[in-house]
């Protein structure tokens, strides 16, 4: 029975006209948040706001945040608001108010805003949770971090840079063109599984090793079902919250739950204790009922998730940027070599720190490539930013876009060229200190930062000792970054040719 107009049809047609108009309505009063706050803003456009695409498979865009730093930069504004759908977010351009935000005054920003919810137990890691539950668990799990506990996991990481030898050399042998942020997320696979689920992945020698098939699919959408999922996480976490939406594929989750409570067993009834991060958390959950099972299986999990992909990233874009500059790749490889020496050939850990022109290679990388794009924080207490009458309201998004700050020629000059140099004690002292920020910075900066230089840096070594690298014939070059994911990868794949150095 047709209640506004004649037919039901018309009144379903009158229903949706009507809803449409009031959403329209609804962004459009939204899309005035920063100019009633009287501060600057790019102007958004229906019903994407600022974003250039929707945010499927990220709470936040990639290297697009980029050009919301340059504009506001342009523009002359030290901050600035956008739109994330109908979601304001202040964008910071201003290296004294990302000082602020990150360290100075961190007891407002404690959150990162990114979506963490009870049902969905791999959501409830160090990364995403925020508040006082974060702080006790950083607290717990910092010791896991220290550079005595790298030390003892510094053999198992070397073992698995030589399963990576053994593949390359064939590699090498034929000539063949090499996928090589394929072979490095193999190598970065093993050596996660290795020191957070104390396994023997070889990824090299099974293809289609579950740890590395779950690797890949992380980041991939699961069907429609999924995929929306991760859009309404993304768009308007709150509201997902409150459905209790659990973004996790239910495969993965049983994945690692599976492996985890396994490990478990085997080591207790085999009395077995090893020097790994699995080892670490199992002490934690045994000296601290607090600390349950879920929370153990998500902080290993939230190990594997953001310890494999940044460092893969961190390798094959140093690869790539050594293949267009040989005179770089030769002068690291006089370095390890000479360094080396002194360490009658073998890698230990003392010799990386050594390495210093390496490691300005690595930071050089990691200014152009900052694995994670974009740092994020969530206003935790109202807050007023310094030397102005604007306040943050409690609840605000705030973008840092490392993409954009690494590529600033205030700070870098000539910034799209590959140059260590930069990172010279002399060049470095020189800069603003919160102009170089790949692993964030503050409480909250990266917890793996130790681990994800010391894999880097083995995995470069053991490459640049055993090969030389060029530029594959078939590689499609220039390498272009993707916009719709936070962690930093290239559209094309980076195809090199190796061959075997005597
Ligand atoms: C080259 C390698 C890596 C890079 C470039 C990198 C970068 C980052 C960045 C930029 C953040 C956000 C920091 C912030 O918001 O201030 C982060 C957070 C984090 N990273 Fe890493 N990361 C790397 C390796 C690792 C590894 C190997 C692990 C673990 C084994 C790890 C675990 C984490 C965790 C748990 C957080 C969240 C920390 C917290 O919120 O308390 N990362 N990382």
């Amino acid at each position: 029975m047709a209640l506004i107009t004649s037919t039901i049809w018309g009144d379903i047609a009158a229903l949706l006209i009507t809803v449409g108009f009031l959403i329209i309505l609804y962004f459009k009063y939204a899309f005035t948040y920063w100019k009633r706050k009287n501060v600057p803003y790019i102007e958004p456009k229906f019903p994407l706001g600022n974003l250039k695409s929707y945010v499927l498979r990220s709470y936040v865009p990639g290297p697009d945040s980029a050009e919301y730093y340059n504009e506001l930069k342009s523009r002359g504004h030290k901050f600035g608001g956008i739109f994330t759908l109908f979601r304001p977010v202040l964008v910071l351009t201003d290296p004294d108010y990302i000082k602020d935000i990150l360290s100075k005054d961190f007891q407002h920003f404690v959150d990162r805003g990114a979506y963490h919810v009870d049902e969905d137990a791999l959501t409830n890691n160090l990364f995403s949770i925020g508040d006082d539950k974060w702080k006790g668990l950083r607290s717990k799990l910092s010791p896991t971090f220290t550079s005595g506990k790298m030390k003892m996991m510094f053999n198992t990481v070397l073992e698995c840079s030589n399963y990576m030898v053994d593949f390359m050399n064939e590699k090498a042998r034929s000539q063949q063109d090499i996928d090589i942020l394929e072979v490095l997320a193999s190598f970065t696979v093993d050596v996660i599984g290795a020191c957070a689920f104390g396994l023997n992945c070889n990824s090299f020698k099974d293809k289609d090793a579950e740890f590395r098939t779950v690797g890949q699919s992380l980041f991939k959408d699961h069907g429609i079902i999924h995929a929306i999922k991760r859009f309404l996480v993304a768009a308007v976490p709150d509201m997902s919250k409150a459905l209790k939406i659990k973004p996790t594929v239910p495969k993965i989750s049983n994945f690692f739950f599976d492996v985890v409570k396994n490990t478990l067993k085997y080591r207790k009834e085999n009395n077995i204790s090893r020097p790994d991060f699995l080892q670490l958390v199992i002490n934690i959950h045994k000296e601290d009922p607090t600390f349950t099972l879920e929370d153990l299986v998500a902080q290993v999990f939230v190990f594997f998730l953001a310890g494999f992909d940044t460092s893969s990233a961190a390798m094959n874009f140093t690869l790539y940027e050594l293949s267009r500059n040989p005179e770089i790749q030769n002068k690291v490889r006089e370095e390890i070599k000479a360094v080396l020496k002194k360490h009658n050939n073998n890698i230990t850990y003392e010799s990386l720190h050594e390495l210093k022109y390496l490691g300005q290679v690595l930071e050089e990388t990691l200014r152009l490539y900052p694995s994670v794009v974009t740092l994020t924080r969530k206003c935790t207490k109202d807050y007023q930013l310094r030397d102005t009458d604007v306040i943050i309201d409690k609840g605000t998004i705030v973008y840092i876009s490392l993409y954009g700050l690494h590529r600033d020629p205030e700070y870098y000059l000539d910034p799209e060229k590959y140059d260590p140099d930069r990172f010279s004690p002399e060049n470095q002292g020189s800069r603003h200190q919160f102009v170089y920020l790949p692993f964030g910075d503050g409480p909250r900066n990266c917890i793996g930062l130790r681990f994800g230089v010391m894999q880097s840096k083995i995995g470069l070594i053991k490459m640049l000792t055993n090969y030389k690298f060029s530029i594959s014939p078939n590689a499609e070059l220039p390498l272009s970054m993707v916009g719709d994911v936070n962690l930093l990868r290239s559209q094309e794949k980076l195809l090199l040719r190796a061959e075997k150095i005597p």
